[in-house]
């Protein structure tokens, strides 16, 4: 039987990171990948996702182009191009994941893995390797990094609805979607959708979209919408789905019945465990994720987790750094410090999101606050004439000057938060910010100018 210092179970952003790290650092390791190289960000998350908004973006930049005086007119989206091209460019990168493994020294297996025991893998045929022979394996470690799947809410007619898995292989666009769910997914498909040119329903059960995020984004996003041609259908939730002859029936808890071409639910994921042989080796779960302690530890002896699976962050760049460090302080030197607390957020929508740091409501909760706004329009938008203002907001620490968060929806925001996360990382300062020159002309620029504060916000629990 083969035996590795490592085990890897699931090729997806930290298993691969976990697995090439530690091979680099002389460990005998081996990764076992059962749907596709590279996981969930790289086939059907992303990278793909991130192609399509661009793709949407697209047309209207041929709009807008008109104003600046290009003589375009936007033509027929061809769908069915959009995502062989998308197709062919994610071949590419798979082919990128199993070659950078290969070089590193690991070894691939390709099949569905489960845990024999605490030091035994299996690994059957799947779906991608359905020929290959079922192999068993030894390891001193395992690293579950097996990712999350879309969860569907259990309503009748549930089996009509797609999820994000499904949207990146429509053969055709559906005219009109309506999509369950303001999330991460939800929102930033209406846009796609709408971008493209389709009819969307964003159904979605409190009054503001993209819970978890500052109010005064979620309130901005809110309005935001129907600028980009999407119909909020806050406060309500989905009762059934009804098939029809010319599409679906969407019946709302309000009454409200949507005639549509597709539902498309973006109601959450959950972690892939069902497979793993876990209650065989006894390992502890806590609502349907694995428990793990900041050491990434199970509470069985060398049997780690990592990623979605554990349902913590639940982005890539969090689940690669959870690899990375496992990976080295079980093969080399455990080395770097990572700031999880101060993880930067994007929403790629029309007009994007991105936050890092606190939202005004988590700080009120123990500190006195000073807020700085400022809301206007991008000087691109001012020659054609297209709707929806920038919102940047700074949340700051009324005693210390220290910024606790930044937030901004607006063309780049995610581009501009990624450096202001470095600022907020570094526990940088109001002053800081005050004393930095601005780079003209940029919307940046107004992170640096925003001189006078908006309102100051005592701290809810009174006691700072
Ligand atoms: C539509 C969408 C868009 C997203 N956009 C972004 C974004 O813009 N930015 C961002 O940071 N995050 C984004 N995410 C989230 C990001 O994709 C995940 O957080 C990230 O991929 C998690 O990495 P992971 O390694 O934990 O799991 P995954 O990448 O899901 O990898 C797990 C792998 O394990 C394999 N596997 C599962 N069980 C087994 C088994 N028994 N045997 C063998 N293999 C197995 C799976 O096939 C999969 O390839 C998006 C997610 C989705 C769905
Ligand atoms: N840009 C990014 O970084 C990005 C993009 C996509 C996904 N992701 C990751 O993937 C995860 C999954 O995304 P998601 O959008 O599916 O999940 P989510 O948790 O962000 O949103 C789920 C949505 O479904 C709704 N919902 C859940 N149960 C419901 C019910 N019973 N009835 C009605 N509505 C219900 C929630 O209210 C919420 O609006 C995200 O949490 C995020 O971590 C990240």
């Amino acid at each position: 039987m083969q035996e590795f210092d490592l085990f890897v179970i699931g090729a997806g952003s930290g298993g691969v990171r976990c697995a090439r790290i530690a091979a680099q650092n002389g460990a005998r390791v081996a990764i076992a990948e059962r749907r596709h190289w590279g996981g969930t960000c790289v086939n059907l998350g992303c990278v793909p996702k991130k192609l399509m908004v661009y793709a949407a973006d697209y047309g209207r930049e041929i709009d807008d182009a008109r104003s600046y005086g290009w003589d375009v007119t936007r033509g027929f989206h061809d769908w069915a191009k959009l995502i062989d091209a998308k197709d062919r460019e994610i071949e590419r990168l798979n082919g990128i994941y199993i070659s950078m493994l290969q070089k590193a020294g690991v070894t691939l297996f390709t099949g569905d893995a489960r845990l024999v025991d605490s030091d035994t893998i299996e690994i059957a045929p799947s779906d991608l390797a359905p020929e290959v022979q079922t192999q068993t394996v030894r390891a001193k470690n395992i690293v579950i990094a097996t990712g999350s799947t879309p969860h569907r809410l259990d309503i009748e007619g549930a089996e009509h609805a797609i999820v994000s898995d499904d949207a990146f292989h429509l053969e055709d666009r559906p005219e009109r979607v309506a999509v369950i769910g303001s999330g991460y997914i939800g929102v930033e498909f209406a846009g796609i959708f709408a971008g493209l040119g389709s009819s969307v329903d964003l159904v979605y059960r409190q009054n503001l979209p993209l819970r978890g995020f500052d109010h005064e984004l979620r309130a901005h996003l809110a309005e935001l919408l129907p600028i980009n041609g999407i119909r909020a259908r806050h406060s309500t939730s989905p009762e059934r789905i009804e098939k029809v002859e010319d599409g679906y029936r969407l019946h709302l808890d309000d009454g409200v019945v949507l005639e549509t071409d597709c539902v498309f639910m973006a109601t959450g994921r959950r972690p892939n465990i069902a497979s793993l042989g876990l209650d065989r080796i006894g390992l502890k779960t806590v609502d349907g994720r694995i428990a793990v302690n900041a050491k990434s530890e199970t509470n069985i002896p060398n049997v780690y987790a990592i990623g979605d699976v554990i349902d913590t962050y639940n982005l890539t760049p969090t689940a690669i750094a959870e690899g990375h460090i496992l990976a080295e302080r079980l093969f080399g030197e455990p080395g770097r410090e990572w700031s999880f607390d101060t993880t930067p957020k994007a929403v790629f929508f029309t007009q994007p999101l991105a936050s890092v740091g606190l939202t005004e409501e988590e700080a009120t909760r123990d500190h006195d606050l000073e807020i700085f706004t400022s809301t206007f329009t991008p000087m691109r938008q001012t020659l054609s004439d297209r709707k929806g203002k920038v919102l940047m907001k700074l949340v700051v620490d009324a005693h210390s000057n220290v910024v606790l968060g930044a937030h901004m929806i607006g063309p780049d925001s995610p581009e501009i938060i990624q450096g202001l996360a470095i600022a907020v990382t570094a526990g940088l300062k109001k002053r800081d910010f005050d004393r930095t020159i601005g780079l003209h002309p940029t919307s940046a620029e107004e992170f640096v100018t925003m001189r006078s504060r908006t309102r100051y916000v005592p701290s809810a629990s009174g006691t700072v």
